[in-house]
């Protein structure tokens, strides 16, 4: 019998991301939509990916309507208010309220999810748009996604960069990483209190994140997600992974090489998230038009590309404390601050399909081609988190019916060479390849079951009302585990046992590494096609996200690359010693990290931030080579006011008008800044600087005003002091760049920033919907007059402080 099932996400083809946001928390659709594909059941019963016993309630949560799910995410402090207001005030109100009698359903906090800050709602579109109760949470819910407190994600998505235990010094790469979920998690974790505290929270990490996707316009979304938690160790690439190139970055610390010719050493990271594109079966619950697609195919397509990405992490990561030790040179041994390192490395291989082929198999494969590592038992961890023992044993399939079986690879090339020896008398079949087209790794090696397979996890629908999702940690054996090690030929049969040593690649020449992988994609492969992604695409952009990412493909074979350069500036460079004297920063302000993107190194628009590992990389390699599309923070912006008040009157030129901070600079540059200096506000001015875009300085209280007339014009930093005011509580300190006009302030945050604080402070929306609105709904008629667009603040700052979200386009 076919079954029918509701829900909303099939048809997005078209509109804008916004408007499908508002849609994705809609609850279920009323569309009805086949759930049945008879291969799907015949290949995974084979399979025995859950018990007979199971399979019955696998089947049944796989056709039911997946729950939305969301984390809370951003900044620390941000995080705890939005819990503060899910918990005290929204589950209330809707524990108290109902629908046609029944009582609505209540989101709860996913138990497995560190600090209650995961959360689920079970709810039907119907209860959404009646229901007084929901329609609050759910514009509550809307605001805070567009503003990136809130994460639209799948409870299973969540998992990987759980266990990947990401401390602030690390180094690591997302290798696979847009849209980016998983990105903003590992951001999250290098802005928490480091476990050896060595560094604490308020420091910007001093490790790096390298964010890389293959795929262009994918990529380029990237650098608006991690915008989201502006951090100074951040870097977006845009590279087939698989082939990514050895960056060597200098040995010894920078003060230690300035006499000297530094010794190079590769850059390996302690953490890797390789979330690789798969067939995404795991996600049938959401992405539905699966259930019609589905073929028991689609994962030997991707084996070769993921497998290819697996054996890149595992010569990307650190090496472990000893191996360093005797790999280094007595030069680098000395001065070993960077390259030494006492913590081991571990790679985290995600994917969210069923499939062994996409999953065991590559690991499989992963540990048998590159010696030294092993699958990490993390039972332990999580325990909350319901998940299933990885395979060792399956069966790929060759054919879409599930029809023709072969146990092991030798087999199916048997079965291959016999029907081209039969059809090579047939004259109709003449075309048919002469070379079978599946690798011997898409079997069970001989040794499957010595490789602690069980140790990956898999996670099912049935399990916790989730989506499907496998997860496998890796880290390099200490070296007397090694010599057990197990070498296995190409045809899976263990052909040897030896002790082999780690490959080291630090004397591989980095070109000839690349040419020897350089096996030739599929055009599958190439054009990232065939792949199911966590966060689905709408079908239009999807097509021309194929055709970008293939003429994408094609640039990156032929090594073009059309981006702006990063050109370092002088730290004297007179525009940013004097936005750093106005903002008052202590002098250890990192002034030689800033960048610009343009090939002179002008200060024209926006400055950029990065930390000193950003910088040591970003100088040891070129930036075309690894398609570096973004780094850092964007910490200040060229402010019009400078430029015209020197039109207008000389006096008022000067170096400490040039630029302001930038509302994503904020959490970077209250490392270097002095709280005495910042200027002191209540809930009353806020609400005043959310009612109006430039209210004049007359329309605050005496204390406020005379604080801020105090000050000179430019650039500053407000606080608004965290208490309990009239109805309204502050429960951190508010901190926001503002801008001081001759007679007007204004509060540098963009347009939804502001709507979701007030949503968030005052329970509605107070803010301006115009700059003219603004003044009218400050009390003050105002007339379009010139005059008074003088008296407030430059026309050129009005577009500026309206643009204030738009992003690195500006260089260009
Ligand atoms: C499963 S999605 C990643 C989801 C992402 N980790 C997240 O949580 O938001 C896989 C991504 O891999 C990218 N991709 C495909 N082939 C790639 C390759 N060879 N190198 C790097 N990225 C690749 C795709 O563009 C896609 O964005």
């Amino acid at each position: 019998m076919t079954r029918r099932r509701k829900n909303a996400s099939n048809n997005k083809g078209g509109r804008k991301k916004k408007d499908r946001d508002q849609d994705n928390w809609d609850g279920h659709d009323s569309r009805a939509i086949e759930t049945e594909n008879a291969n799907f059941e015949k290949y995974y019963k084979a399979q025995g990916i859950v018990p007979e016993a199971e399979w019955d309630a696998f089947m049944q949560a796989l056709r039911r309507p997946l729950p939305s799910t969301f984390r809370i995410a951003g900044h620390r402090d941000t995080r705890e208010d939005i819990k503060k207001s899910i918990v005290e005030t929204y589950v209330p109100q809707l524990q108290s309220a109902s629908f046609e009698g029944e009582p609505l359903p209540v989101p709860k906090s996913i138990p497995w999810y560190p600090g209650g800050l995961a959360w689920k709602i079970d709810v039907e579109k119907k209860s959404l748009r009646k229901s007084p109760e929901y329609k609050k949470f759910h514009s509550f819910l809307v605001y805070e996604t567009d503003v990136g407190n809130i994460s639209r994600q799948e409870a299973v998505s969540m998992i990987p960069p759980l266990f990947l235990d990401v401390q602030p010094h690390h180094y690591v790469i997302d290798m696979c990483a847009a849209p980016g979920s998983k990105t903003s998690q590992i951001l999250e974790a290098m802005h928490l209190p480091s476990k050896s505290s060595s560094e604490n929270e308020d420091k910007n990490p001093s490790g790096l994140l390298i964010a890389n996707d293959s795929d262009y316009r994918r990529a380029q979304l990237l650098v608006h997600t991690t915008a989201r938690l502006p951090t100074p160790g951040i870097m977006v690439t845009n590279l087939d992974v698989s082939n990514f190139p050895i960056i060597k970055i200098p040995s010894s610390s920078p003060s230690a090489a300035r006499d000297t010719e530094p010794t190079m050493h590769q850059l390996r990271f302690h953490r890797i998230l390789s979330d690789v594109p798969c067939s995404g079966d795991g996600t049938l619950r959401k992405n539905i038009r699966i259930w019609k697609t589905w073929s028991p195919m689609d994962g030997n397509g991707l084996h070769s590309l993921q497998l290819r990405i697996l054996q890149r992490a595992m010569r990307m990561l650190v090496l472990d404390f000893e191996e360093q030790l005797s790999t280094a040179s007595s030069e680098t041994t000395k001065t070993a601050g960077i390259t030494v390192n006492k913590e081991k490395g571990r790679i985290v291989y995600s994917t969210c399909s069923f499939n062994p082929v996409e999953n065991e198999a590559v690991v499989a494969a992963a540990l048998n081609t590159v010696p030294g590592f092993e699958v990490v038992d993390v039972s332990a961890h999580f325990p909350e988190l319901e998940r299933r023992p990885g395979l060792t044993s399956w069966q790929p399939a060759i054919d879409r019916d599930v029809d023709i079986s072969c146990k092991t690879y030798q087999e199916y090339d048997a079965k291959f060479e016999e029907s081209v020896t039969k059809d090579s008398n047939d004259t109709s079949k003449a075309d048919r390849p002469k070379r079978n087209k599946y690798s011997d790794t898409l079997w069970p090696p001989a040794n499957s079951k010595e490789l602690g397979l069980e140790k990956c996890m898999r996670i099912y629908p049935h399990l916790q009302d989730s989506g499907g999702f496998f997860i496998t940690v890796l880290q390099r054996k200490t070296r007397r585990a090694e010599g057990t090690d197990t070498v296995v030929s190409d045809s899976g049969n263990v052909a040897e046992s030896q002790k082999r040593p780690v490959p080291d690649e630090d004397d591989e020449d980095d070109e000839s590494l690349v040419a020897s992988k350089k096996v030739k994609l599929s055009e599958e492969d190439a054009n990232g096609d065939g792949m199911q992604v966590d966060e689905p695409v709408a079908p239009e952009e999807e097509q021309k996200t194929k055709k970008s990412s293939g003429k994408k493909a094609e640039k990156q074979k032929t090594g073009h690359f059309k981006e702006n350069p990063f050109t370092f500036i002088p730290p004297d460079d007179p525009g940013v010693l004097g936005c750093i004297k106005r903002l008052r920063l202590s002098p250890d302000f990192p002034s030689g990290n800033i960048f610009v993107r343009n090939p002179v190194g002008e200060p024209t628009r926006s400055l950029y931030l990065v930390n000193d590992t950003v910088k040591m990389v970003m100088q040891s390699t070129d930036y075309t080579r690894i398609r570096l599309v973004s780094a850092g923070v964007k910490m200040f912006g060229r402010s019009e006011f400078a430029k015209q008040a020197a039109a207008s009157d000389p006096s008022q030129a000067s170096d400490e008008l040039q630029f302001r901070v930038l509302s994503e600079g904020m959490l970077t540059v209250l490392n270097y800044a002095d709280k005495s200096t910042f200027i002191q506000g209540d809930v009353d001015a806020l609400r005043t600087l959310l009612k109006s875009y430039f209210p004049l300085l007359s329309s605050f209280s005496d204390s406020f005003r005379a604080h801020i007339e105090s000050r000179a014009i430019g650039s500053h930093i407000g606080c608004f002091k965290a208490g309990d005011y009239e109805g309204t509580r502050l429960n951190h300190d508010l901190i926001y760049p503002l801008w001081k006009s001759e007679q007007s302030i204004c509060l540098m945050i963009d347009k939804t920033a502001k709507k979701a604080l007030s949503l968030r402070l005052f329970g509605e929306d107070i803010t301006a919907a115009s700059s003219k609105d603004g003044e009218q709904a400050a009390g003050k008629k105002i007339e379009p007059s010139k005059d008074v667009d003088e008296v407030l603040v430059p026309a050129d700052d009005v577009e500026e402080q309206e643009n204030a979200d738009d992003s690195d386009a500006e260089d260009s």
